[in-house]
């Protein structure tokens, strides 16, 4: 790939809460995304999906009390049907955005699988949320059912299910020959599809992958030289949230890792997106992961606004 190949990580406010909501929001993500296009760059979407999992999962879990003959849905599957949920949206709103802008040029959602390794800590220690937030008791409740529930970075409670480290990506020569063949390509929607291949079976496992951490993947695989994360604040800070709060706008790797050190970066929100940034950079020269909002991300490339790490 050539560097004007760009990995874009879409975080929950660019896709929205329910149904409706993530119509509206696509729409404006589309007009983002085919802005950069425009700028002559090879697209690649990833995109979050733990409120979505989790929606699935849940309506799925009560399908099957009320319902036994359709049985339990697996996590890795309500992956699948969240990539296919939330990339059929996001890849109708790209094409009537280039549509309407006269532009000759296809979009293509690829449902992707994650390799990871069944061995991964991660299975015996759940910390990725999904969902809905949920109140303190209503969480107290699922954890008596047997359901592992955590505070969300002070934003109240979420069911958490284990989430291993990406080892590869399935359909990464699929994603490198539709982006040749100039398509923008989403793909590793909610980190892919976890599964292991056990001697050329792939299975699905019972785990959300970090979203950010499959496109910090997903951008090396590609040898691109930016990696984009889009969230909900258009800088990454210290003490936020505090009176002291600063805003960071360069951030090498040595000082993003100090400041981990510090606890800076709430776990489960901003520091796997630090933790995805610094293993981008540390893959090879010259990589660079952007952290901004949605509407600042050409401002961003242009250097003008975001968090920036590099090595
Ligand atoms: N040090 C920090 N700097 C900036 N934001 C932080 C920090 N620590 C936690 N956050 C929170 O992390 C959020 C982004 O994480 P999250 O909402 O999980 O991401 P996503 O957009 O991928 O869904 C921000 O909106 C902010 O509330
Ligand atoms: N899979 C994933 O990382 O989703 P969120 O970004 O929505 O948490």
């Amino acid at each position: 790939m050539d560097n004007n190949t760009v990995v874009i990580a879409l975080g929950g406010n660019a896709l929205g809460k329910n149904g409706a909501e993530q119509k509206e929001a696509v729409a404006k993500t589309a007009k983002v995304i085919v802005d950069l296009a425009e700028e002559g760059l090879n697209l690649v979407i990833t995109h979050g999906n733990g409120p979505q999992v989790g929606m699935i999962q849940n309506a799925m879990d009560n399908l099957a009390m009320i319902q036994s003959e359709y049985g339990q849905t697996a996590l890795p599957a309500s992956v699948a049907m969240s990539q296919g949920y939330i990339g059929i949206d996001l890849q109708n709103a790209i094409k009537y955005e280039l549509y309407s802008r006269n532009i000759d040029k296809k979009v293509s959602t690829i449902l992707s699988q994650v390799e990871v390794d069944k061995e991964d800590e991660a299975f015996l220690n759940p910390t990725k949320p999904i969902g809905r937030f949920l109140t303190r008791e209503e969480a107290e409740k699922k954890e008596a059912d047997g359901i592992k529930c955590m505070e969300d970075a002070g934003r109240g409670y979420r069911i958490v299910v284990a989430s291993p480290m990406p080892k590869k990506i399935r359909e990464l020569q699929t994603i490198k020959t539709l982006l040749e063949a100039g398509h923008i390509v989403i793909t590793c929607g909610g980190g892919g599809i976890p599964v292991i291949d056990d001697y050329g079976k792939l299975s699905g496992v019972s785990a959300v992958i970090d979203k950010d951490n499959a496109s910090s993947l997903l951008a090396k695989e590609l040898n691109a030289d930016l990696l984009i994360i889009l969230t909900a604040v258009e800088k990454a800070a210290i003490n936020f949230g505090k009176e002291n709060q600063e805003w960071l706008s360069d951030l090498t790797v040595e000082q993003a890792e100090e400041y981990i050190k510090q606890g800076q970066f709430a776990k489960g929100s901003m520091l796997p997106k630090i933790e995805a940034a610094i293993r981008f950079a540390e893959s090879g020269e010259g990589r660079r992961t952007l952290i901004t909002q949605l509407e600042k991300a050409a401002a961003g490339i242009a250097g003008e606004t975001g968090t920036v790490i590099y090595k």
